[in-house]
């Protein structure tokens, strides 16, 4: 939370800085130890599982489910390589992405993301929470671009429209395959998951937003915070970084280890919907990125969750007398209007009741501070 009315007032009024022109770190965006210091706790040699997404064809599906159980366990995440997304379609989304970053400020204002709303061009939604601002800006597309992409460019928005959506599409194949090799890590099958499958015995397609994140360069990179320390809302995240590292992921023990940028590679990221629905048997994983002093670093994130009117809950067959359920059902979008309430304690809003260990979840007694 904004630790004073003027800090906040300050944030408030610089929100829409032109990061890319600014030589010196404002005070508004100088991060301190009291609020989750980047430079903190970053030099781990550990690194997060790749996983072939290839080699299943070959093994039947086992080595690769027990491979994604064990880094969904472990990590929350994990990098995949032979995903069949092809590198022309990655190279179109990063060029879309610089494309409309690269604009000047009032021309990407234009498509700015209302108070309310969910989709187009603005800072980190959780800025409100951080009494500092972050260095990123972000644009939100849920399904069609059109509008914004019309009204930030009234006669030139066919090419930008075409790569989002065929991303989009893509993508959401990717992510619906991803969740049934995940929740068939668990042991789960398409008859366990009515909401996910059509009658005749096909996957129905989630809900998903696309969030792009640009990270312009930054005079003084270990002082400033790219995107503060979150669990995503979703089933599960798909991201694409550009070359330029700066995601790092929270584990147990270990601290914040840097998710470093394979050619090809997609990193796979457990969300906060999927750690209810194995009820905790795998936990979001709580991540942030940081900041670089001279490149550019542009990042694209599927967010990929079940369809809206859906109710998700600890899945029947994970629950028993030794096992109960860890959390009461929740639709997406009533869980998207809590984590906009509580952010970091929106998960431990929806317990049903306390772990063994104490009154929280896990994320949120790891000594690091999200909020
Ligand atoms: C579907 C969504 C998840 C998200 C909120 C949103 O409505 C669209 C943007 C998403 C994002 C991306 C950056 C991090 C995050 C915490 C945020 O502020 O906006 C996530 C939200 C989320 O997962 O809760
Ligand atoms: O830029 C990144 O690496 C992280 C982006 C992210 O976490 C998000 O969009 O939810
Ligand atoms: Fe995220």
């Amino acid at each position: 939370m904004p630790s004073r009315i003027s800090d906040s007032f300050r944030a408030h009024s610089q929100k829409h800085l032109d990061l890319n022109s600014i030589k010196e770190l404002p005070e508004s965006h100088a991060w301190t130890s009291s609020n989750d210091y980047p430079s903190e706790n970053s030099c781990n040699f550990e690194s997060i599982p790749v996983i072939d997404l290839d080699n299943y064809i070959n093994n039947n599906n086992i080595n690769v489910l027990e491979h994604i159980g064990q880094a969904c366990k472990k990590w929350g995440a994990f990098q995949i390589i032979n995903h069949n997304i092809s590198e022309r379609l990655l190279q179109d989304i990063e060029l879309a992405g610089k494309s409309l970053f690269s604009l000047p400020m009032q021309q990407k204002l234009k498509a700015a993301r209302s108070p309310e709303g969910v989709t187009g061009y603005g800072v980190a939604r959780i800025s409100s929470f951080f009494s500092k601002l972050m260095w990123s800006e972000g644009f939100t597309i849920v399904g069609s671009p059109l509008e914004h992409a019309r009204q930030i460019w009234p006669h030139d928005y066919q090419k930008f429209c075409d790569v989002i959506e065929e991303y989009e599409r893509e993508m959401e194949k990717l992510a619906g395959r991803l969740m049934w090799l995940m929740l068939g890590s668990l042991g789960i099958t398409k008859e366990e998951v009515k909401w996910a499958v059509c009658p005749k015995g096909e996957s129905k397609g989630g809900s998903a937003a696309l969030q792009l994140n640009s990270y312009p360069a930054c005079p003084d990179p270990d002082r400033a915070m790219g995107l503060a320390a979150h669990t995503d809302s979703t089933i599960l995240t798909i991201l694409h970084q550009n070359n330029t590292s700066g995601l790092q992921v929270f584990k147990e023990g270990s601290g914040w280890v840097t998710v470093p940028p394979f050619p090809g590679a997609l990193v796979v990221n457990v969300g906060d919907l999927l750690h209810i629905l194995s009820n905790g048997l795998y936990p979001s994983v709580l991540h942030r990125a940081v900041v670089n002093r001279t490149r550019h670093r542009l990042s694209v994130a599927y967010l990929y969750g079940p369809p809206s009117r859906v109710k998700v809950s600890p899945l029947a067959k994970l629950v028993d007398q030794r096992h109960p359920p860890l959390y009461r059902a929740v639709t997406w979008s009533e869980y998207l209007g809590t984590k906009a309430r509580h952010f970091d304690k929106a998960l431990s809003s929806v317990r049903l009741c306390a772990p063994l260990s104490g009154f929280t979840d896990a994320k949120d007694h790891n000594g690091v501070q999200v909020g």
